[in-house]
């Protein structure tokens, strides 16, 4: 961690999270104070870890290589995305992958939105089969967020639509016949910097439902739709996640955990 440098009194110096906070903006700030405690509470030496993708996840590779230099613990890490297994290098940490690793202890992942029984929309950075995959080998899913994402349902606060990933030359069918069942709309993501749709780690294109009935039953919807022929994956992680770490405004951590009548045999995400 850079040291924080005051601005009124340069010579004082301190490798304080707390002070180094207050240069950050609060999301930030947050996103960090969820990844760092997550990552205290879940990582023991000699674990397998999955590491989740996008900009909350940075913060967990951050503290679990601090972890590595200063406590001299041993993980071995399974990344979900090209950005993760960057990471991973970055921090010099030792990457596995599931030929080798195929039970992990735990994986460590964001997500876009979080409901009020920890199911959960993942996919806005394009790597949900990925992450649903590395999830689904770990006894435990732990999701590191900051407090936009927390919501009652799904669809209250996050906007960009739950991700369908599905193979290209069945994105108009699908589209078609998703649009005529349910309420909301199939929008084919688009890149930006390239012409065309954006394609996935796997080749794929992403659909995104918007304006989707925040009231239906996803647990149904998600098995409704991987039996459609060309949907590869949804964005929809149910009874997947054990706990939810929340950074919160007011700097603390909200940590939201789900119970175990209300989850999945191991294994079992659909
Ligand atoms: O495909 C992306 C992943 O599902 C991310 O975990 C999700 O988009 C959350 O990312 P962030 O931590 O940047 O909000």
């Amino acid at each position: 961690m850079r040291p924080f440098i005051s601005k009124t009194c340069p010579l004082i110096a301190t490798f304080s999270p707390l002070l180094s906070q207050a240069s950050m903006t609060s999301l930030e700030a947050a996103k960090r104070l969820a990844a760092y405690q997550a990552v205290n509470q879940h990582i023991k030496s000699g674990y397998i870890v999955g590491i989740g993708s996008g900009s909350t996840v940075i913060y967990a590779v951050e503290r679990l290589a601090q972890r590595v230099a200063t406590e001299k613990v041993v993980v071995s890490c399974v990344p979900t995305s090209f950005q993760a297994r960057q990471l991973l290098v970055q921090n010099q940490l030792t990457l596995t992958d599931l030929d080798v690793t195929p039970n992990l202890d735990v994986c460590i992942d964001g997500a876009d939105e979080v409901d009020s029984n920890l199911d959960l929309i993942k996919g806005g950075g394009g790597c949900l089969l990925q992450e649903k995959i590395v999830a689904s080998c770990a006894r435990k899913l732990i999701i590191i967020a900051d407090y936009t994402k927390n919501s009652s349902q799904l669809g209250e606060q996050y906007k960009k639509g739950i991700p369908i990933e599905v193979a290209p030359m069945a994105y108009f069918p699908i589209k078609t016949r998703l649009e005529a069942k349910y309420q909301g709309q199939f929008m084919l993501r688009m890149a930006v910097n390239k012409a065309g749709p954006v394609v996935t780690h796997n080749g794929n294109f992403i659909l995104d439902w918007t304006n989707f009935d925040q009231t239906l039953e996803w647990k149904n919807v998600n098995q409704e739709l991987a039996l459609i022929p060309g949907v590869v994956e949804t964005g929809l992680f149910i009874q997947m996640a054990q706990e939810a770490y929340f950074g919160m405004p007011n700097g603390s951590v909200k940590v939201q955990k789900r119970s175990a009548a209300n989850s999945l045999p191991f294994f079992s995400s659909v």
